[in-house]
């Protein structure tokens, strides 16, 4: 072996212990080398070379600077681990004088999120998000956790002499968009040392758990179906019977209980839309027992707050229905006493302003969706011309047949038909999908679900516009009309069958096939 052939072996040989030396930064506690010695270190993997061979020149170059550079990564690592073990010492240490001198200012604010998710394993019940009580985000209109101070003020004096300047600390406000409430989201970020950092991610399943046994259920059933009929019949015995719960049910199903046997006295219903607003108020607990336009009729029930909802599958999708209705005992038997999860279904809160009526705030009663608002062209055979805007910004107009606003529930509906993504119904989001636009580059959107929609029909439009929402009450929407959408603050909490990411990915590969393919041979090309 030649003295170079064996001066670049060495060379390959240390580039091997540098790789090694750089996992060992990643995994375990390494000592910091000064970058003078790291120069020394890397001069000292391949000594100049005598050959006068222009390749063997250039290749032990290139082994140098590989060296090199695994040798500064090395060292970069071991100096991060270093300060990041200092800053946590630090901030360690911080925490601990803070809490104890400022207990009094921070309660309301500091370690709100770890509070909030404490509280809610701890007793699992289902909380709406609002202003904190003890005045976080109340006065200030601005929420944050503790912003940490370094106890002594003045310029920073590092190990090694030199000063260097101190990062100024910030707090991060959400705009409210004039709601007093100033409701916003507490777990997005953290503020420590003016590092922005987004929460941990905690599992943001949620469980709802009982304070006392739920007193009455609300039946919910698809019209015109013996078979349904007839297990509506054989539940609210069994809940009757063995659980002394008090049932409601639609006007029209009562009178059908009450012809086939007086037994169903105690049924209660209501006779008019001002007793229907108030269900709410005294039923604990939704049975609905059919397909999803089920549920969503269920939901449109509830113009406010909609109690938890039980969905037995008896259509053929079921995309929100995950549970079997033969099984209604065992299912119900454990909603009625144990915890269990749910999905928070977002709802849109649509409405339409007249162009004759703009200078009045609202008209008309506002429409609640689970699914979706559709604004399409009716029995016109012109394109829909509609023009589209996010709170105050432009965002489109669309010249198709016309376009879907949807939830995330809603999307593997209608929204799921005209091209737009299925989306986990979690998903803090709204979908904006367009119906066969006459454009190739309209893709659909996913907008944040803090935003304000508003669709306008111009009037220079040539076609007819309607709006239909949950696929039903088609309203049509004339030039200088206005739909306006926005997440409504009344969800639609749906019981899982096992959590939501699971009943999720269920629907889809049960009730869509989503990806179903058969598996290639092995015995193929390759
Ligand atoms: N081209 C289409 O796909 C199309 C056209 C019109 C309406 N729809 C959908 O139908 C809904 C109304 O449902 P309906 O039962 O009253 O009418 P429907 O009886 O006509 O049923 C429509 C179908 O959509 C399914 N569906 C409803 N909501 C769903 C959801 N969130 N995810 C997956 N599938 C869902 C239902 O199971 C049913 O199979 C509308 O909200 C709209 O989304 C779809
Ligand atoms: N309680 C109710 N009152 C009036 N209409 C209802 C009620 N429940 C459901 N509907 C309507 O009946 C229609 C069919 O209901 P649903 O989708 O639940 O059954 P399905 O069509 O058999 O199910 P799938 O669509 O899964 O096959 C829907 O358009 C829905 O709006």
């Amino acid at each position: 072996m030649s003295a170079d052939e064996a001066a670049l072996k060495t060379c390959h040989e240390r580039i091997n212990l540098s790789v090694a030396a750089s996992h060992q930064a990643e995994n375990g506690p390494v000592t910091t080398v000064s970058s003078k010695k790291s120069e020394e270190a890397t001069y000292a993997y391949l000594p100049p070379i005598e050959s006068t061979d222009a390749h063997l020149h250039e290749f032990a170059e290139a082994m140098r600077t590989v060296g090199k550079a695994l040798q500064q990564v090395a060292e970069g690592k071991a100096a991060a681990q270093a300060e990041a073990a200092e800053w946590k010492r630090k901030y360690e240490s911080e925490k601990a004088a803070k809490a104890h001198t400022h207990h009094s200012v921070i309660k309301g604010c500091s370690n709100c999120v770890k509070d909030k998710l404490e509280h809610l394993a701890s007793k699992l019940t289902l909380e709406t998000a609002s202003a904190d009580e003890t005045g976080c985000c109340g006065n200030h209109g601005i929420c944050s956790r503790q912003i940490l101070q370094d106890q002594c003020p003045g310029p920073n004096r590092k190990s090694d002499g030199r000063i260097v300047g101190r990062k100024v600390p910030f707090r991060l406000s959400w705009g409210s968009n004039g709601d007093k409430n100033g409701q916003h989201k507490h777990d997005f970020v953290s503020f420590e040392k003016g590092d922005i950092t987004t929460a941990e991610r905690s599992n943001k399943q949620i469980f709802l758990k009982w304070d006392s046994p739920p007193q009455t259920v609300l039946f919910v059933t698809k019209p015109n179906s013996n078979s349904v009929h007839a297990l509506c019949s054989e539940m609210v015995r069994w809940l009757k019977e063995h659980n002394n719960i008090n049932i409601f049910v639609e006007p029209r199903v009562s009178k059908e209980l009450l012809i086939e046997d007086s037994y169903f006295n105690f049924i209660q219903t209501w006779d008019n839309d001002e007793e229907m607003k108030t269900l709410h108020t005294k039923v604990d607990l939704i049975v609905t027992l059919g397909g999803d336009g089920t549920v969503l009729w269920a939901a449109s029930l509830f113009k406010g707050p909609v109690p938890p909802v039980v969905a037995f599958s008896l259509g053929s999708l079921g995309f929100m229905t995950p549970f079997p209705s033969e099984q209604y005992r065992e299912c119900l038997g454990n909603v009625l006493k144990r915890p269990f999860a749910i999905t928070l279904r977002s709802r849109l809160h649509c409405h339409v302003i007249r162009d004759a009526a703009k200078d009045e705030v609202e008209t008309g009663e506002p429409i609640l969706v689970l699914n979706e608002v559709t604004i399409d062209r009716g029995m016109s055979s012109y394109l829909t011309y509609l023009e589209c805007y996010c709170d105050s910004s432009f965002v489109t107009c669309v010249q198709g047949d016309g376009l879907i606003i949807s939830t995330t529930s809603g999307s593997t509906a209608y929204s799921l038909a005209a091209g737009g993504s299925m989306v986990h119904p979690q998903v803090p989001g709204i979908l904006f999908t367009p119906i066969c636009p006459h454009s190739l580059s309209f893709r659909p959107l996913i907008l944040p679900e803090y935003v304000t929609l508003r669709v306008q029909v111009p009037f220079n439009s040539r076609g007819q516009a309607w709006a239909s929402f949950d696929g039903k009450g088609r309203i049509q929407l004339g030039p200088g009309d206005a739909l306006i959408c926005s997440v409504s603050p009344w969800p639609l909490p749906t019981a899982c069958l096992v959590d939501s990411t699971t009943d999720f990915l269920r629907s889809i590969h049960e009730g869509l096939h989503w990806n179903l393919r058969k598996s290639q041979a092995l015995d193929g090309p390759g």
